[in-house]
């Protein structure tokens, strides 16, 4: 019996001198690793564990926000990750020069495709950004403005018939069936026809499903990984697997569709509605990507176009509605326009006060609020005092940047006139489209949405109020906080025609 326990303990030495040996190396080198003097919450220095709990319960752009009030403008947030919100710091990382690429993490994020949203290949990109930026500026986009603007009128139609049988108009929902309608015809050549079904079709359902989805592909892509490689159906990934294939089809029969329409074009009377593709199907061999490329970009393109587009409507209507000082002075400056006002009669006044409450919209509730990772590039990078070195991922995100006080103070207040005179610093901070070659490819496109939109439902509802009926309350427009934003209520309810002396509620705070 003392033989073998002596035999036991004198084999069990050596194991535990190593496991010894090996928790300092750890300790070690993650005490001495190169983020180390990175400010950030001890366990950052082992795990991302915390962050990415933050990340799928729809919360981690707070939480970050969160860690920079109590650590400072660098944040450590995982052994290889840091956040930063100092406005000079971040313009150094989203520049066009010497650009930081986007981080691998955009591939598990947006598997299976190379988009330009998600590739983080320098060349891919800038060969995906040539041909398919045009067209790019505001007046190349006049082709589209009419199916625009009857888009948007659609919906303004939309809210007033909902609004004489339910009491209120969901404008969440009408928006987000315009932006969809808008992007898909521009896309695919034929609109999804949600603004003239008043219902969301099987193939936003998809799109929405996979979104869904993204926020645990990208927290645990070994998982999905694994359980792709391996076969091993685990619900959540057989699920996205048949959201994937659906869209897929119908992605691929209408980009077919349409590639069937421009070859025949003049034939028997056809005409193809211009795309934002029109030029890709046209062009040349060596100017022209293939089909399955344009499919997959025209897939991203709706998911990029839709819901930040929609809900920036939604968040713009409800905060005005909050403000009657703001909507007045917004239906008085839009008195200079007719009823049946079009996009350019608006280009041909001046605006300015719709402009500020577009920008006040985007800096108090942005669409895309969380991070933008970006990979350090050869040589590493020095920010905010620190070496972050090459390979390591530097991010900043919106919600920090559009709280940061010393650019716009009183932050959490909802103020369009901030922007009647910016300075420096509020231009340095305010990034709602991304920066550098990244920046939002259809940021023209969109700012005609939210012109267009914010004037004519003010121009027709000037004494909208935020309703209260069927249970809505204030806390429906708090925003879940994924890669997106979304109004945790998935609605926007708007009493469209009450006095203006209606009582009004306390600012909207996220
Ligand atoms: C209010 C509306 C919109 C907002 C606030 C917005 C915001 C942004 C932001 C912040 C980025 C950078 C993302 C990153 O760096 O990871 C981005 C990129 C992008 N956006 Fe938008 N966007 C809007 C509307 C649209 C629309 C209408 C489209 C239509 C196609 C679109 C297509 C894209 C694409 C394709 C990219 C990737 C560009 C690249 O990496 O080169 N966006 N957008």
């Amino acid at each position: 019996m003392d033989v073998t326990a002596e035999l036991i303990k004198s084999s069990l030495y050596p194991w535990g001198a190593l496991g010894v040996v090996a928790i300092l190396l750890l300790l070690s080198s993650t005490l001495s690793g190169p983020l180390s003097k990175v400010p950030g919450p001890w366990h950052t220095r082992w795990t991302e564990l915390v962050s990415k709990y933050y990340w799928v319960i729809g919360q981690k752009a707070s939480y970050i926000q969160g860690l920079h009030v109590k650590y400072g403008p660098i944040v450590r947030v995982s052994p290889r990750e840091v956040y930063i919100a100092d406005p000079k710091a971040v313009q150094r990382v989203f520049k066009i020069k010497n650009e930081f690429p986007k981080s691998r993490w955009y591939l598990d994020f947006v598997p299976f495709n190379e988009t330009i949203f998600n590739t983080p290949d320098i060349a891919v990109h800038r060969r995906f950004r040539r041909l398919l930026s045009s067209p790019l500026s505001e007046s190349g986009l006049k082709i589209f403005l009419s199916q625009i603007e009857y888009k948007i009128d659609l919906a303004i139609r939309g809210m007033e018939e909902e609004y004489k049988t339910r009491g209120a108009a969901d404008v969440y929902k009408w928006w987000l069936f315009m932006s969809t309608d808008v992007i898909g015809e521009l896309s695919f050549g034929e609109s999804f026809r949600m603004l003239e079904s008043g219902k969301i079709n099987q193939y936003i359902t998809d799109l929405q499903g996979v979104g869904k989805l993204a926020s645990y592909r990208s927290a645990f892509p070994s998982l999905f990984r694994f359980s792709l490689r391996f076969r091993i159906p685990l619900p959540l990934i057989s699920k996205a697997q048949s959201y994937t294939h659906r869209i897929r089809k119908y992605s691929t029969d209408s980009i077919n569709r349409y590639q069937a329409i421009i070859e025949k074009e003049g034939q028997e009377g056809l005409d193809a509605r211009p795309t934002v593709f029109t030029k890709i199907y046209k062009a040349q061999d060596e100017e022209s990507i293939s089909l399955a490329d344009v499919r997959n970009n025209a897939q991203a393109y709706i998911v990029a176009g839709s819901d930040t587009t929609s809900n920036t409507l939604s968040y713009l209507v409800w905060a005005v509605c909050h403000h009657p000082e703001v909507k007045s002075r917004l239906a008085k400056e839009l008195e200079i326009l007719s009823d049946d006002f079009t996009y350019d009669d608006m280009r041909q006044v001046h605006l300015p006060y719709l402009e500020h409450v577009i920008d006040e919209t985007l800096r108090r509730f942005p669409a895309v609020p969380s991070g933008l990772p970006r990979e350090v590039p050869e040589g590493g990078a020095e920010l905010c005092g620190h070496h972050i070195p090459a390979g390591y991922t530097v991010t900043a995100q919106n919600y920090s940047l559009h709280r940061d006080a010393d650019a716009f103070p009183d932050p959490e207040t909802f103020d369009p006139s901030r922007w009647e005179t910016p300075t420096q610093a509020m231009k340095d901070a305010f990034m709602p489209f991304g920066g550098g070659s990244r920046i939002c490819i259809r940021l023209h496109l969109a700012k005609i949405e939210l012109r267009l939109g914010a004037a004519r439902f003010f121009k027709a509802f000037p004494n909208a109020t935020v309703s209260y009926l069927e249970g809505m309350k204030d806390e429906d427009m708090s925003p879940k906080l994924f890669f997106l934003v979304a109004p945790q209520g998935h609605r926007c309810l708007v009493d469209l025609h009450q006095a203006s002396s209606s009582p009004t509620m306390h600012d909207p705070r996220a």
